[in-house]
């Protein structure tokens, strides 16, 4: 029966103290399960000290012998500091068995499978010390010396042998049947028993090699990175972590010399089940990148990066430059000595090949060895350059990148460009310049991330409902024009409500259950830990008491969207110190919804105020609800049953004696003196009410059943106006000598704000550009569809500003 085993991979800078041995033990228990295999490398510095110990013992170095002691010493002290007492006893014990067979070693005749022997101690202390440390923890685990199984003979670069290390594996393997196995990465055996190490980023290769043969389904290489990125996070700070790479992109990156991955690491990924996942053994929760075998049907770049310490090779040929150069790259290729980038020149018959310094030399003797064969008449070797590179799948055929790259390449000392055959990637080679600001430049550029904005509504009663209606059809519309990421993050009423900050829609909130209950300050730790770039409230409620909480939405540095008029209209000490809130922390405070519905009534006398006029008097009718009663009540329709249509066709407030008592009207008159520039409270306005004193101490429903009452007054108002040839309108009225009052007044029945359309508003602006005839704003002044408009146009403004 096939098992579904997982290979997991911790590199020395994952094992280099006793706490790094107990994080990776940690990962060890959490993300594998029995018959998992861990390859591990030698613990930090190990392989460095063990290559130093043998250039000191080659040197006849009397400092070998410390520095071997130095190391067991650092060994010891780590099996210590990781097992009890009878654990550690064995190990130690083997250390100085050890320790002694080192020694020996250096005395003997230090040649390539000697110094490789004395290599594999690194990896063996690790793998032995981890697999101790797992089985004390209850996590019952073996260790294998990879060199039972792993066959490769010593060159350059040692490669397995796949159909003799199959079977060995196999049979190594079954003898440990039930118990997670951690394998020493990097080293392996020859023919004839003697150590062979892997070479180069040996560990990783050994890694995705052992799941080969294993079958593994998947290869996990921690390390102290969480995976690629779209950049050098070190050098971009807005690189975002990639979490998926296809493998032919991730071997771009490999091939044209990039440290993330070694080519060699990636090879066993194509005739093997496994995918790879990166990821980081400090932060297991920081995300990963899972490199996979699909096809990608991308048409971008997804990672810019760069590689330094490039070196140049410039080919001459004496004959056939086409076919020698064509022949000669695909001869290096062959032998994994591809350059990284390269440019054929057919006008002066040259060759240039872009190489890292770690391969050069090696490419540089193949290329000397094949020189007569190429007809190479010329070898030219140049330092100090570096590769600029996009890589993604069809980034080739991506012509918004292409010019990009092209053009920021353009302002620099530029070698040439080249893009690869299988358009994964397009690659500069520059002289050597300072890389950070051209990468941050082209990443800024090419990868801009687009603003998150998350939106929390409180209120979905009359208006609330509407605009989330409106929000759901122009959602997608208004985050492509403003190339951002909306989400509708929450939406409460005044007992609970959803948040989710994957995102709500329509159907989720009518079909599914609150999940979350309003309860202050409690919220506010839920909203702070939001995931968004910007995150702002919509207030569609008329609530005071959640108007208290602005000033701790400022200081969160949430946006504020506003129908609520309470805030607006409150002591001016805690208007200005909200508005001062804001500004502080960055936020806006929007409120075009609270005076005039729709009407641009605000954003004109601002616009006025910034040009440099000076608003001397404001009048007008501010309330729908009253006009649409009285430019209709001509005494045949009870006032009453007016009013209720007003209140069906929600115009009025939650408590439509808001509306008769004159209150809205005198806070939204405040609202518009305070944008004036007058400083004002309630109290300062006059107020005559519609509401008798017996019918204010009720509760609504009890009102709405008692408002026949205001009939017989209304009535009366009414017919001593038409005695007097007048009208009856609710006006309000602030001029600069801060006089202002809201109330009923009998107006002769021609003048202008006796003539509107029912539920019409009429702003009247005097300045001192509109002296005599002052300039008039008039339109439905509440009502769904215009208020829902209004906190859209709002939303609207929000996302402009901060694209
Ligand atoms: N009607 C109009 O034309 C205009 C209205 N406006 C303003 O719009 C606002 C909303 O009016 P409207 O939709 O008619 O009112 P509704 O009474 O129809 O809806 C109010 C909503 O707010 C919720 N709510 C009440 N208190 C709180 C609270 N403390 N926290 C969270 N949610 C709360 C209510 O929840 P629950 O159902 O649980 O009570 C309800 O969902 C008002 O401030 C009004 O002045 C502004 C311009 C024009
Ligand atoms: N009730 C208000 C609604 C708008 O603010 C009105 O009638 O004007």
């Amino acid at each position: 029966m096939s098992v579904n085993r997982h290979v997991h991979k911790f590199g020395g800078s994952s094992l280099a103290d006793a706490g790094c041995f107990k994080r990776v033990a940690a990962i060890v228990a959490k993300h594998t399960q029995a018959q998992d295999l861990i390859v591990v490398s030698a613990a930090g510095k190990t392989t460095n000290r063990l290559i130093n110990i043998i250039e000191l013992a080659k040197q006849a170095d009397n400092a070998a012998a410390d520095a071997l002691k130095g190391l067991i010493e650092f060994q010891s002290k780590l099996v210590n500091e990781l097992l009890n007492e009878a654990a550690a006893k064995p190990i130690l014990a083997a250390l100085d068995g050890e320790h002694h067979q080192i020694a020996s070693l250096l005395e003997g005749e230090l040649n390539a499978f000697t110094c490789n022997e004395v290599l594999s101690f690194g990896e063996r202390w690790s793998a032995r010390l981890l697999a101790a440390l797992l089985s004390a923890l209850d996590c019952q685990a073996d260790w294998l010396d990879s060199r039972q199984f792993f066959k490769a003979e010593l060159s350059t670069q040692p490669q397995v042998d796949v159909a003799q290390s199959a079977p060995l594996l196999a049979s190594c393997l079954a003898d440990k049947p039930a118990c997670r196995v951690v394998v020493t990465g990097f080293i392996c055996s020859d023919s004839e028993q003697r150590t062979v190490t892997l070479g180069r980023n040996g560990s990783d290769y050994s890694a995705t090699e052992l799941a080969a043969l294993a079958d593994a389904v998947s290869t996990t290489i921690w390390s102290d990175v969480a995976g690629i990125y779209s950049a050098d996070p070190r050098l971009v700070k807005d690189a975002v972590l990639l979490e998926n790479l296809a493998l032919a992109e991730a071997a771009e990156l490999s091939r044209i010399g990039t440290s993330v991955l070694h080519a060699r690491t990636l090879e066993p990924l194509a005739r093997s089940r496994q995918k790879v996942n990166l990821r980081c053994s400090y932060a297991p929760n920081d995300g990963q990148t899972l490199i996979h075998r699909k096809g990608t049907n991308s048409h971008s770049a997804k990672i810019v990066t760069s590689v330094d310490n490039v070196v140049l090779l410039e080919l001459t040929f004496t004959q056939d430059f086409t076919l020698n150069a064509t022949a000669l790259l695909e001869a290096l290729a062959s032998h994994h000595l591809a350059p990284a980038t390269r440019h054929k020149h057919s006008e002066t018959g040259s060759l240039r090949m872009a190489y890292t310094c770690e391969l050069v030399d090696e490419a540089l003797a193949k290329i000397d060895q094949l020189a007569s064969q190429f007809h190479i008449q010329k070898i030219n070797r140049s330092e100090g350059y570096s590769l600029v590179a996009l890589v993604g799948a069809g980034v080739c055929d991506n012509p918004q990148q292409c010019y990009q790259f092209f053009q920021h390449l353009a302002e620099q000392p530029l070698e040439f460009i080249h893009s690869s055959a299988d358009k994964l990637s397009l690659c500069a080679v520059v002289r050597k310049i300072t890389l950070e600001p051209l990468l941050k430049d082209l990443h800024s550029h090419l990868f801009k991330q687009k603003t998150k904005l998350g939106l929390v509504v409180f209120g979905k009663g009359n208006i609330g409902s509407q605009w989330l209606e409106l929000f759901d059809q122009q959602q997608t519309t208004l985050a492509q024009q403003h190339e951002l990421e909306l989400s509708l993050a929450g939406v409460f009423s005044s007992k609970a409500g959803h948040l989710d900050f994957a995102g709500l829609n329509l159907e989720q909130l009518d079909n599914t259950e609150a999940n979350t209950p309003l309860i202050w300050p409690e919220l506010f730790d839920k909203l702070k830990r939001h995931p968004y770039d910007e995150l702002a409230i919509l207030d569609i409620t008329a609530s005071e008491a959640l108007s208290a909480y602005y000033a701790e939405f400022a200081r969160h540095g949430f946006h504020l969207i506003t129908a609520n008029k309470h805030a607006g209209a409150s002591e001016q000490a805690n208007y200005t110190a909200l508005q001062q809130a804001f500004s502080d922390h960055g936020a806006q405070w929007l409120s075009n919804a609270t005076v005039g519905a729709g009407l641009p009534v605000q954003k004109s006398i601002q616009s006025l105020r910034e040009s440099g006029d000076e608003i001397h008097a404001i009048s007008g009718i501010f309330s729908g609800t009253l006009s649409w009663l009285f430019q209709q009540y001509d005494g045949t329709v009870a006032f009453s049953d007016l009013l209720a249509d007003a209140l069906n066709q929600g115009l009025t407030e939650p408590d439509p004696r808001e509306d008769l008592s004159g209150k809205d009207v005198q806070r939204k008159l405040l609202i518009l003196a305070r944008e004036a520039g007058l400083e004002l409270e309630l109290a300062d306005i006059s107020l005559s009410s519609l509401v008798p004193e017996h019918l204010e101490a009720l509760s609504v429903e009890q009102f709405l059943d008692a408002m026949s009452e205001l009939d017989q007054s209304m009535l009366e108002a009414f017919n001593d106006a038409k005695r007097q040839g007048k009208v009856i309108r609710f006006l309000a009225t602030v001029n600069k000598k801060e006089e202002a009052e809201v109330g009923l007044s009998a107006i002769d029945a021609l003048h202008p704000f006796a003539n509107l359309k029912p539920c019409d508003n009429v702003f009247a602006i005097e300045s001192l550009w509109y002296k005599q005839n002052p300039l008039v704003i008039q339109g439905p002044g509440a009502g769904r569809e215009v208020t829902a408009g209004a906190i859209q146009a709002d939303l609207v403004s929000l996302c402009k500003s901060i694209k």
